[in-house]
């Protein structure tokens, strides 16, 4: 699908915003061994407008290079000729904005986020109880509880995607992929960022708190 008509502003304004928090991210030792992509989308939702752009599939993203990022169509399908490779999990990327209509979608694999999502697997999401970030999903009850889907984790990844449809919480802006990562979206890449940092507070701390009561 072609996005020639989306202005060239809007996508350098989305090329700037990941190049940014892909580097931040990276300086937080959150793209271990290549693991881990980025998406902030341009347009809206009809199908000539709807294009994201995302990190290319199995690149170093702790360095910075001409050949970090694509634009994708709302299939997945890169929006211009190019020789990169979306990354692999770009068909989860889809199915987040199609059932969010979000504006911008982080994934981050972290030591805290695969043990908690091993810990409460049987459950399949992760209990959080009145702790004080809970805020920062804009949930302002007193003493909060959420629960964060767990979905399954399969090599072949539109297996994947069926099960993340079933499972996403509209009120929770993200999912655990079982000893794997979060995924973690907002609308827009400073709200998908809060969010991400949100989640990831939480699950050090729900895993903290778990091994104290043991
Ligand atoms: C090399 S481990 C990580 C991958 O298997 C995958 O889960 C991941 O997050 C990154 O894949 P990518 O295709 O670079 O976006
Ligand atoms: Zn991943």
């Amino acid at each position: 699908m072609s996005f020639a008509h989306i202005s060239l502003e809007a996508k350098q304004k989305a090329l700037a915003e990941l190049t940014e928090v892909k580097s931040l991210f990276a300086s937080r030792g959150w793209f271990q061994g290549t693991s881990g992509n980025l998406s902030i989308r341009v347009g809206d939702f009809t199908p000539e407008d709807f294009h994201f752009a995302i990190t290319a599939s199995g690149k170093d993203k702790s360095l910075s290079t001409p050949e970090d990022f694509l634009f994708v169509d709302q299939t997945g399908q890169p929006s211009e000729l190019t020789k990169l490779k979306p990354s692999a999990e770009t068909l989860i990327h889809c199915e987040i904005y199609k059932q969010t209509g979000c504006g911008a979608i982080f994934h981050v694999h972290t030591v805290f986020n695969n043990l908690v999502s091993e810990l409460f697997w049987e459950r399949k999401s992760i209990p959080v109880d009145g702790v004080e970030l809970i805020k920062a999903f804009n949930i302002w009850d007193e003493e909060a509880h959420i629960d964060i889907p767990i979905v399954s984790n399969f090599a072949h990844i539109p297996s994947i995607v069926p099960e993340v449809t079933e499972r996403l919480d509209k009120r929770i802006p993200g999912i655990m992929l079982r000893k794997h990562g979060i995924y973690a979206w907002g609308a827009n890449a400073f709200e998908a960022k809060r969010h991400l940092e949100a989640f990831e507070f939480l699950f050090e701390y729900v895993y903290r708190w778990e091994l104290l009561k043991r």
